[in-house]
C-alpha cells in the first residue's frame, strides 16, 4: 500500500518589485488576518522603513532585536502575548526574519516577511536557523503568508548585502551534491524536485550575473527572485538540505569562531569553493564557483573575509560537528587535507 504523505507549505501572497512596500496593508487584508500587527524587525531596517510599515497599519506595536538566538525569540513572544498580536510583520534581515519566524510559531500566529537587503535565501524558506551554543538550530516553522520585497530598498542597501545573497545561492551548487552524497551514502531521502529546482536557481542566476551590478534595482529582482525560488525548494524538501551543505556548516562555525564577522551569504561562498574542490577535484568545478563570485564581487578568499588563515583550518576541521547532517566533510577533514584545499583553490 501507498502510505507516503507530505505537507508543503508556501506563501500564498508574494510581491517583488518597485515600492511594492506601499501594497504590504492590501497584501495583509487579503489574508483575512485578525488582530494587531507586531512589527519585528532590529534598528537599521526599522530607521530604513519601520515608519513605512507602521503607518499602513491601525496600532501596531513594535519589538527591535538586535540578533538571531533563543532569547530574542522568547523576547518576541513576551511582547507579542503583552500587546495580544495577530500576526506579526518581519522587516530586516535573516536575523529578524528567522526569529520573527520562529517567534510566529509559538505565538500560533502567521508572520509577513519584509526583507530590507537581497542577502540570505530564508526570506520565504520554513525554516528558522538559530545558533546556540556550539550548535546552530535549522528548526522547522511555518514559512510566511505572504512576502513583500520591495526592490527600490533593495537595491539602496549596501551592495555587499546583495553580493551576499547572490554567494547564499551559488552555494546551492555544492549544497545539492553534499544532500545527494548523504542521500547515496546514508539513505537521506532526496527529492529530485527540490534538488532540481536548488539547482536550477544556481544556474540562472549565475546566467544572468550581467545583470547583476551595483546601484542597478534590476539586480536587486534577479536576486530576489533567486532568494524565493531558493526558499521554496527548501519548503518542498521539508528541510534547508538544498540550500545547506558543507559549506554552510564551515559558515555556521565561523560564526562561533568569528561572532560577528562576515556575512552569512560571503562566508558560504568561500566555504563552497573548498568544498567543491573537496567534491571533484583539482579540475573540478570550484574555478566556475570562485569566479561566478568574484564576477559578483562577493570575497573569495578568508583575507576578503576578514579572517586568518587558520581560522578557516579550523573551521574546516571542525564543522563536521556542528550539526548532525552528514556532507563532503565526512566524519572530518584532516588538517593537511584542509591545508592542501584551501591552498590550492587560493582562499588562503
Ligand atoms: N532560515 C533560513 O532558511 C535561512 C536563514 N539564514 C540566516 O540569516 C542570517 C543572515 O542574514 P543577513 O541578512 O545576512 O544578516 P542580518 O539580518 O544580520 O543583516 C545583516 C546586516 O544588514 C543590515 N541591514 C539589513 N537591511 C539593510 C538595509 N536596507 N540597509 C542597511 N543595512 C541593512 C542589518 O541591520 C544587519 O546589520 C543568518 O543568521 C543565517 O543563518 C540565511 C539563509 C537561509
Ligand atoms: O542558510 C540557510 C540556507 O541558505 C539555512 O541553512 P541552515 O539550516 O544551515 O541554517
Ligand atoms: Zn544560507
Amino acid at each position: 500500500m501507498f502510505d507516503k504523505s507530505k505537507w508543503i507549505q508556501l506563501p500564498r501572497n508574494v510581491l517583488v518589485g518597485h515600492e511594492v512596500l506601499e501594497e504590504l496593508s492590501a497584501a495583509v487584508s487579503e489574508l483575512y488576518l485578525s488582530g494587531r500587527p507586531l512589527l519585528v524587525t532590529s534598528p537599521t531596517p526599522n530607521e530604513i522603513a519601520g515608519d513605512r510599515v507602521r503607518a499602513q497599519f491601525d496600532d501596531p506595536a513594535t519589538v527591535t532585536i538586535s540578533e538571531a538566538s533563543f532569547d530574542s525569540v522568547e523576547r518576541v513572544i513576551e511582547v507579542g502575548n503583552e500587546v495580544g498580536a495577530g500576526y506579526l510583520v518581519a522587516l530586516g534581515g535573516g536575523k529578524a526574519i528567522d526569529t520573527a519566524k520562529m517567534a510566529s510559531d509559538s505565538l500560533d500566529c502567521g508572520f509577513i516577511s519584509v526583507p530590507t537587503a537581497a542577502s540570505h535565501d530564508g526570506i520565504v524558506s520554513g525554516r528558522s536557523s538559530i545558533p546556540e551554543g556550539d550548535t546552530r538550530h535549522s528548526v522547522a516553522a511555518d514559512p510566511p503568508l505572504a512576502v513583500v520585497a520591495d526592490t527600490e530598498i533593495l537595491a539602496d542597501a549596501p551592495w555587499e548585502l546583495t553580493t551576499a545573497g547572490c554567494a547564499d545561492i551559488i552555494s546551492n551548487y555544492t549544497a545539492v551534491k553534499d544532500w545527494q552524497l548523504a542521500h547515496r551514502l546514508k539513505n537521506v531521502e532526496y527529492s529530485e524536485y527540490s534538488g532540481a529546482l536548488s539547482q536550477m536557481t544556481a544556474e540562472m542566476l549565475v546566467g544572468n550575473s550581467d545583470s547583476i551590478k551595483k546601484g542597478l534595482e534590476e539586480s536587486a529582482w534577479v536576486v530576489v527572485k533567486a532568494l524565493v525560488s531558493s526558499g521554496v525548494a527548501m519548503s518542498i524538501a521539508g528541510s534547508s538540505r538544498p540550500a545547506s551543505g558543507a559549506e554552510h556548516l564551515f559558515s555556521h562555525q565561523l560564526d562561533r569562531l568569528v561572532p560577528n564577522g562576515a556575512l552569512h551569504g560571503h562566508q558560504v561562498g568561500v566555504g563552497s569553493i573548498v568544498t567543491e574542490y573537496l567534491h571533484s577535484g583539482e579540475q573540478g568545478e570550484w574555478r566556475d564557483i570562485r569566479d561566478a563570485l568574484d564576477t559578483m564581487g562577493a570575497p573569495t578568499t578568508a583575507a576578503g573575509l576578514g579572517i586568518s588563515d587558520e581560522t578557516v583550518i579550523e573551521a574546516l576541521t571542525t564543522a563536521h560537528t556542528i550539526r548532525d547532517r552528514y556532507t563532503i566533510l565526512g566524519d572530518g577533514v584532516s588538517e593537511e587535507a584542509a591545508i592542501e584545499a584551501a591552498t590550492f583553490t587560493g582562499v588562503i
